[in-house]
């Protein structure tokens, strides 16, 4: 591989398969966008998607959209979609409330499947928000919840055994962009009759999932960072099938009822994923989400998947080749088949590089401790935005 320059990143833009995909997104003019692991970028499908739900549907229709434009049914049509998604069979993915709501919720579930069991397994370091649930999911239940760090977790599975209900955790580390092994973890779970819920919000629209054949039983996730679904779109869930029947999940809302127009005092779930729906949805926004899954349509996630391994490669053979020195230490791992959809480097200025960046128009984020993330949306990144980054960095430090 040559030095990488602004030459090398020109004739790999040349040479990408998915650069034509970059016209279906808004980018402000000379912006380099590397957030949309945080918040993806706006699909150019979206505002007309948006404006004829508001004006032809809602304006028109009014209460009749739920019928009549079949409005009642989107959750579980767009949870479809997302579903192809996660390599899920139709019927056990639904969109509805954010990450957080839908984890509480199949996290109770999950252990009330598992009444003889104490522990609940949280990965070390995850997202806040499934710490914070994880914890109040126990003070509900009685259980006790246990941190692990990701490369301890199958040998804590079989050391814990039959005391563990569930374990949860996150697909791609947020921080370091690390890929775990969903398979091999679902399996150890397995083993030892512990239910395994995953989060997938840094990994859907980012890598072919395969749900169903890894036999995962829970999964949630959002929808505004790889899926572009926009600020606050709603999040999804998976429930493997075989768990329909017996899903008793603590938000029985009248949405989940299997005769919601009833009205009847007592909740009856309705059979299938439906019963993981709660109250009304964010139907605008839900629609928004529905608009931004086109460009998935027409894309296979083996070259999404393809094309930011490349793009992570190239960006760390640039920061080794340009920022030797400089102070960065790379927190991804280096192997591409080990990182998901975002590299993170860690430097002790790291909030006045982030400010120096945002500047000159580039756009990444930082979490704690110093870590400057990038994520690299295949859909709308290219090589030469990549160098672009590598360059400015060079400049600030
Ligand atoms: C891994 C992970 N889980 C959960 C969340 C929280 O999701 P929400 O705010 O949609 O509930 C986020 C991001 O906000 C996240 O990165
Ligand atoms: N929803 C947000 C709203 C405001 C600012 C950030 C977020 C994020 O999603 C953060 C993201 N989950 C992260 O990986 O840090």
């Amino acid at each position: 591989m040559p030095t990488p320059s602004r030459e090398t990143a020109e004739r790999l833009d040349r040479a990408d398969p998915l650069i034509a995909l970059r016209e279906r997104f808004s980018l402000p003019e000379g912006m380099v966008y590397l957030d949309g692991n945080s918040l993806g970028a706006l699909s150019v499908g979206v505002p007309a998607a948006v404006q004829t739900a508001i004006v032809e549907n809602w304006g028109r229709h009014l209460i009749n959209v739920w019928t009549e434009d079949g409005w009642w049914d989107v959750p579980l049509r767009v949870g479809d979609r997302v579903g192809r998604l996660l390599g899920a069979q139709a019927g056990q993915t639904v969109v509805g409330d954010s990450t957080s709501v839908h984890l509480f919720n199949v996290l109770t579930a999950a252990a009330r499947l598992r009444p003889d069991r104490r522990l609940l397994l949280v990965e070390e370091g995850g997202f806040p928000t499934n710490h914070y649930l994880a914890a109040s999911v126990a003070r509900i239940l009685g259980l006790e919840v246990r941190r692990v760090p990701m490369p301890d977790m199958a040998s804590t599975l079989r050391r814990l055994g039959e005391r563990v209900a569930v374990v949860t955790a996150g697909a791609v580390d947020f921080r370091t962009g690390e890929l775990w092994d969903v398979c091999a973890v679902t399996d150890a779970a397995h083993d030892v009759g512990t239910l395994v819920v995953w989060d997938l919000c840094h990994a859907v629209g980012a890598l072919p999932l395969t749900l169903d054949a890894d036999g995962v039983d829970f999964a949630v996730g959002c929808s505004y960072k790889f899926l572009s679904g926009g600020p606050g779109a709603p999040g999804f869930v998976y429930a493997a099938r075989r768990h329909h029947g017996d899903i008793d999940q603590p938000l029985s809302g009248w949405h989940g009822h299997a005769e919601p127009f009833a009205m009847v005092p007592d909740y009856e779930p309705t059979p299938g994923i439906g019963r993981l729906r709660v109250g009304s949805p964010n139907i605008l926004s839900m629609l928004a989400l529905d608009a931004a899954l086109d460009v998935f349509d027409d894309v296979e996630m083996t070259a999404v998947r393809e094309k930011n391994v490349a793009l992570g490669d190239f960006f760390i053979e640039a920061v080794d080749a340009h920022l030797a020195g400089c102070g960065f230490e790379l927190v991804t791992p280096r192997r591409g088949d080990r990182r998901g959809s975002q590299v993170t480097l860690r430097h002790p200025e790291a909030e006045g590089i982030m400010r120096a960046l945002n500047k000159q128009g580039i756009m990444g984020d930082v979490r704690p401790p110093g870590l400057l993330r990038f994520g690299f949306n295949s859909l709308y990144i290219s090589y030469t935005d990549i160098f672009t980054v590598v360059e400015a960095l060079r400049s600030c430090t």
